[in-house]
């Protein structure tokens, strides 16, 4: 007989053959192997076997075989937790060197033209969020706004959110945001005025955006700003989750183990969730409190998505504890994190001359007006979008047209690929995933010549022709019908935090330049991207009258 370590089909084949034989047969002569040895054989061989049918039909036979790309992305979804996993969030360049190679776009999912990302994001009801996805990285506020996949619940969720974060509210709730910015640039300038006391300036705006999105959707505060140099745990806690994303997308089973566990043992193995876990933990008393009182909702500094969560228009919306809680989390992580990556350094001269008296608060609506702090901060968000990995969606399983292309229905390519649902295979025949990430449209040099290079000016000073054609390959906060909720509250965000800093703060930056010479080698994908250059400051004092 063949040796285990076989691997040709039909030296397997025999195996299994011979297995059954001897499984069936009452007059199969006394075998040297044990049952045990036997079983293992028998199911070593057919799983191999299986696998090596399920590689033949990806290659050669699946619907979407015509479509380039490597044959190992093909074959399985090891490519991509390959990448994202052992490279550390590499996936995003090594799609970007993909489609230098293959063209405008690559195997079945990714994309590469405005037209193709309007498709996939903008038909909601058709295109919905790729579950596996979602609930891999997402696994731990799964029942929240971003992590429901069917259109109709998120919408529901959506729709009662809407209200606290329209602009009218935000502009109504400016001055929750002022408060902590304030607070920010007394720390700076108290705390941080010499070479020896510079400051990472990401740590600051993290605690800032974690204080805003807490004070402004709970109306309870998590004071990370009070916390020495900026270590608040929650920012620990956020900053951990996201550095294990890649492990959550791919065995999307241990989160939810872990979180099932005693809370004292998950601390004696790993640390890692210690931050996440408090930050929950949080946000259950909170929850836990209202609920049992929902009367001091009355007594609250200004309206908070409980007000909306809690008292529903129909009843049968109000969310579950689970649901309440997942959607807190939710808030605080996209509130956080998203927001702080965008901010980056560049003196606004404009500034003085639109608030000559700067100890009077300015207000969003005339900010949103000046030219250059606009076309700072679009530049940003095109250099730093809160999200850079793609986002996938599952067609309905009719030929859908994406730009210019007619995607087939298909079998489901990342069920089919998902090295541990081998289960999986039997479901979604019809459903084809595909995305498209956003470093495609705001890199791609026919629209923004020189893209590595932060340019404010580039918006400026475009034609009306290239402006709109940029405007429409900017989509920092995605399209259609699950775009950003914090939307409207992250400009005013991004407008009153630029203009405070530049107009009140003398800083210097402790790196000269703007130039990201390899852009792949200067972040790591983890949803969000982690930029490897460091921003450190020095406070020089309050910026005199000009
Ligand atoms: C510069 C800041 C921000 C950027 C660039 C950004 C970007 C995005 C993007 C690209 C998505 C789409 C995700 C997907 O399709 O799965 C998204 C969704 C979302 N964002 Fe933001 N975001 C920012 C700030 C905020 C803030 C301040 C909040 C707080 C309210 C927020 C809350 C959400 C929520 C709840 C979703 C899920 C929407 C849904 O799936 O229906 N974001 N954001």
């Amino acid at each position: 007989m063949m040796g285990y370590r076989a691997t040709k089909p039909i030296a397997l084949t025999n195996i299994l053959i011979e297995r059954l034989r001897m499984f069936s047969s009452p007059e199969s002569p006394p075998s040297t192997v044990t049952n045990a040895q036997m079983i293992f054989q028998t199911l070593l061989a057919s799983a191999v076997l299986y696998a090596g049918a399920l590689v033949i039909y990806r290659v050669f036979l699946h619907p979407l075989r015509k479509y380039p790309g490597p044959v190992l992305a093909a074959m399985t979804e090891g490519y991509e937790a390959y990448y994202n996993i052992v490279k550390k969030g590499g996936l995003v360049t090594e799609i970007e060197r993909l489609h230098t190679i293959h063209g405008k776009f690559f195997s079945v999912l990714h994309f590469r033209d405005k037209k193709a990302f309007h498709d996939i994001y903008t038909h909601g009801r058709t295109l919905i969020k790729e579950p596996q996805f979602y609930h891999g990285l997402f696994g731990h506020c799964e029942e929240s706004s971003i992590g429901y996949s069917d259109p109709e619940t998120a919408k529901a969720r959506r729709s009662l959110l809407a209200p606290l974060f329209s602009r009218r509210a935000v502009v109504a709730l400016e001055y929750t945001i002022q408060t902590k910015i304030d607070q920010l640039l007394t720390l700076l300038k108290e705390n941080y005025n010499s070479p020896d006391s510079s400051l990472e300036i990401s740590s600051a705006y993290r605690s800032l955006t974690l204080d805003i999105i807490t004070s402004y959707c709970f109306a309870e505060c998590t004071n990370a700003l009070d916390f020495q140099d900026f270590s608040h745990p929650f920012i620990h806690g956020i900053q951990e989750m996201l550095q294990q994303l890649w492990i959550q997308r791919h065995f999307p089973f241990l989160l939810p183990l872990i979180l099932h566990m005693p809370q004292k043992l998950v601390l004696l193995l790993s640390h890692t969730f210690k931050g996440y876990l408090e930050l929950r933990g949080n946000l259950e008393r909170q929850v836990d409190d209202l609920v049992k009182n929902t009367e001091s909702l009355s007594i609250a500094e200004h309206e908070t998505i409980y007000h909306h969560l809690l008292a529903p228009p129909k009843l049968q919306d109000r969310p579950s504890r689970k649901s309440l809680v997942d959607e807190a989390v939710t808030l605080v992580g996209a509130g956080t994190e998203t927001t702080s990556l965008t901010i980056r350094q560049k003196i606004l001269l404009e500034l003085d001359e639109a608030w000559p008296d700067k100890d009077r608060p300015i207000s969003f609506v005339v900010l949103e007006k000046l030219p250059y702090l606009t076309a700072f901060i679009r530049e940003t968000l095109r250099f730093s979008p809160g999200v850079i990995h793609p986002l996938p969606r599952l067609t309905s399983g009719t030929t859908t047209v994406i730009g210019d292309w007619e995607v087939p229905p298909g079998v489901s390519a990342i069920d089919l690929k998902r090295p541990f649902s081998f289960g999986m295979v039997f479901m979604e025949l019809t459903q084809t995933a595909v995305e498209m990430g956003l470093l495609s449209m705001h890199l791609n040099a026919e629209v923004f010549p020189d893209p590595q290079t932060f340019k404010p000016e580039r918006w400026l000073t475009a034609t009306d022709k290239d402006l709109s054609e940029m405007l429409e390959n900017l989509s920092p906060f995605s399209k259609g019908p699950r775009i950003c909720v914090g939307l409207n509250l992250a400009w005013c965000e991004l407008y009153l935090i630029f203009a405070n800093i530049f107009r009140k703060l003398d800083l210097t930056l402790l790196v000269t330049d703007d130039m990201i010479e390899d852009y792949g080698k200067n972040h790591v994908d983890a949803l969000v991207p982690n930029w490897s250059k460091g921003y450190r400051i020095v406070v020089n004092g309050v910026r005199s009258e000009e």
